[in-house]
């Protein structure tokens, strides 16, 4: 939106990701709170990652909706997924080199799961996967983004956002996904329980 300010809107923001707040302001959509969920996050064993994304979605939405009777609330979840590992969200440098080793050289998909309730208690949820592919990273390259910081909070340790661009010859699919939020998904998921209409 860039001839006008986003508009206030009756959309509860149901995560803590600064970048999930950004993508939805990219298209005039301000939600009046936010209010992150706290939900154990740990893998079932065995459990594959698109059942799990999903699995995460719809428990921060079913932690936060009940607190907001009457609005829209919107919950995300992201993982990078290479074959059925589920990589970790990268809290460590230790935790972040793994990832990049993991990840040089190879294809992985970014698995966005989006969960959405509606005023009137009708909901939406589904789960959007972009295909990335890296290139060979050497050894001072992830010396490099390691020391960065980049990685902090980030799913699979790298944030397309930023440097690891750089990394990505291709990337197949919906480029918001990876950030945090599939806005055409989550554009069709709000519109289709009657959001647009009047709240935008
Ligand atoms: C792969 C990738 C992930 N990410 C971020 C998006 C998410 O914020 C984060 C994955 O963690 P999530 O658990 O999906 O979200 P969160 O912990 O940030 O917020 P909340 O649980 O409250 O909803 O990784 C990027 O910013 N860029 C990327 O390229």
């Amino acid at each position: 939106m860039s001839k006008n300010e986003p508009a206030l809107t009756g959309l509860v923001l149901a995560s803590a990701s600064p970048r999930r707040l950004d993508l939805l302001r990219q298209i005039g959509i301000l939600p009046v709170a936010v209010d992150a969920p706290s939900i154990d996050e740990a893998v079932l064993p065995r459990e594959q990652p698109l059942a799990y994304v999903h699995r995460m979605a719809q428990a921060k939405l079913d932690a936060v909706a009940p607190r907001h009777a009457g609005a829209f609330v919107l919950a995300a979840d992201t993982v990078v997924a290479c074959g059925r590992r589920i990589l970790p969200k990268a809290e460590d440098a230790a935790t972040a080199r793994d990832c990049l080793e993991l990840l040089s050289g190879r294809r992985h998909r970014v698995l966005g799961g989006i969960a959405i309730a509606g005023p009137d208690g009708r909901q939406a949820i589904r789960v959007v996967t972009t295909q990335v592919v890296f290139k060979r990273l050497s050894a001072d390259e992830i010396a490099h983004y390691v020391d960065s910081g980049e990685w902090r909070g980030k799913a699979g340790g790298y944030a397309v956002q930023g440097f690891a661009a750089a990394f990505i010859p291709s990337l197949n699919g919906s480029y918001s996904n990876v950030v945090g939020l599939s806005l055409s998904d989550a554009y069709a998921m709000l519109t289709g329980l009657g959001f647009a209409s009047r709240e935008r």
